[in-house]
């Protein structure tokens, strides 16, 4: 098994067991993020277009692994292979013919080498039991999931959790990304944190997670940029979803830009330090610089499903669960279920910050223990 820390089991990819020395894509999860699902079905699009491009490194056809449902009394699965789009999580945007659906995981995975793992991180698990056993350890990953794992004291990323469970190489990509807009093709940048050996300090870019990944997903609307920090890349993806919920709650109590603007820099603070406490390898300056940091806390504190369903949290007195279900109609949030997983690491951890995480308390108070929206300022 290989091991991911800053470090890991660099592949130099091509030659394959599957007997071609090009790389096979898959990708786990099919919904909004799709252009990625929606993500998976958003990145399935762009990926789509890449493979064709770069020829010489990828196979033509991406599989794509679809959670089969019904559709208009259809299998969600053939209603994507007959019109190459899916209605049921991203609506009017062609993912390319060469996107192949496909219900079984185990036949979604056979000869994959470039594994995408895209669906909402309440679904990973189990998608994981399913995936033990059928990848070739030639095979490298990428998550695209934005989430925590956490058990006890004990907390995760998803790229260190398929490296460990999988024994193969994952990064993280991340960014300031509405699936919609790049499914649309307008003008987004992403982040993309790849394995590299301890103490590093070259050129991402020339890292071999880089070679493969960059070229998938890399276009000149969707531009991606290479750092050598994969858990710091994960970590944005999760924790910003947090800091959108607390955005939503200003919205829907009318306080405002200026308040607003202090919960992004506030929760910009709290996920840092949150990160730089519990992950040493991950690097301040992913957190400032790059589209997976700063910029995700902005498109998703102004634009984002978290923020939606917070702001109509507050104006209907609705719980989220029932909000989730009838706004998103099959989507999934992962705001407030992220609060709670660092709720309950923190009180199984402890913390040396002085002061502790209060906006991240807050929005699990708001959340979960029936506290008031408003008192999302006491201990800021
Ligand atoms: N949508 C976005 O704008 C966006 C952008 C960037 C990152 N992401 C991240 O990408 C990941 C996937 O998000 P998404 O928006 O594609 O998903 P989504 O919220 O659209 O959820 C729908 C997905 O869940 C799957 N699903 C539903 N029930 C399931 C079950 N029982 N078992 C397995 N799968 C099931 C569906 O097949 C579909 O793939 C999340 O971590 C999200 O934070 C999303
Ligand atoms: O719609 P949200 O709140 O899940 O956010 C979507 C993306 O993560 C924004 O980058």
């Amino acid at each position: 098994m290989s091991t991911q820390t800053n470090g890991t089991t660099m592949t130099n990819g091509p030659q394959h067991a599957n007997g071609s020395d090009k790389e096979r894509v898959v990708i786990i999860g099919s919904g909004n993020w799709q252009v990625l699902s929606t993500l998976g079905s958003a990145i399935a699009s762009v990926a789509a277009k890449n493979v064709l491009l770069h020829h010489e490194l990828f196979h033509p056809e991406v599989k794509m692994w679809v959670f089969e449902e019904d559709y208009e009394g259809k299998p969600l699965t053939r209603v994507i292979n007959e019109t190459h789009m899916n209605p049921r999580y991203l609506p009017d945007i062609p993912l390319g013919d060469n996107v192949t659906a496909e219900p079984d995981l185990g036949k979604a995975l056979q000869g994959a080498t470039a594994l995408v793992f895209v669906m909402p991180h309440q679904f990973f698990r189990k998608a994981l039991d399913g995936i033990k056993g059928k990848v070739s350890q030639n095979a490298r990953a990428v998550s695209l999931i934005k989430g925590v794992d956490v058990h006890g004291t004990k907390i995760q990323a998803y790229a260190t959790i398929v490296n460990e469970e999988l024994g193969i190489s994952c990064s993280s990509l991340s960014g300031a990304n509405i699936a919609t807009e790049v499914a649309e093709g307008k003008f987004s940048e992403s982040t993309l944190g790849v394995p590299s050996p301890d103490g590093f300090e070259g050129d991402p870019d020339t890292l071999p997670d880089a070679r493969l990944w960059k070229p998938l997903f890399d276009t000149k609307t969707f531009s991606i940029s290479v750092v050598a920090d994969v858990e710091g890349v994960g970590l944005c993806g999760a924790l910003k979803n947090i800091v959108a919920v607390a955005a939503g709650f200003i919205d829907g109590l009318g306080w405002g830009s200026n308040s607003k603007a202090a919960i992004m820099r506030i929760g910009m603070n709290e996920i840092k330090d949150f990160s730089l406490e519990y992950f040493p390898t991950t690097r301040a300056e992913t957190f400032l610089e790059q589209s997976c940091g700063i910029a995700d806390i902005i498109t998703s504190c102004l634009g984002g499903r978290n923020r939606k369903v917070a702001e109509a949290m507050v104006k209907e007195g609705k719980p989220f669960q029932e909000l989730e279900e009838s706004m998103l109609k099959g989507q999934k949030l992962q705001g407030p279920e992220t609060a709670l997983h660092v709720h309950e690491f923190l009180a199984a951890r402890g913390t040396k910050r002085p002061g502790g995480y209060p906006l991240f308390d807050a929005v699990w108070r708001i959340c979960y223990e029936g506290a008031k929206p408003e008192s999302i300022i006491d201990k800021l």
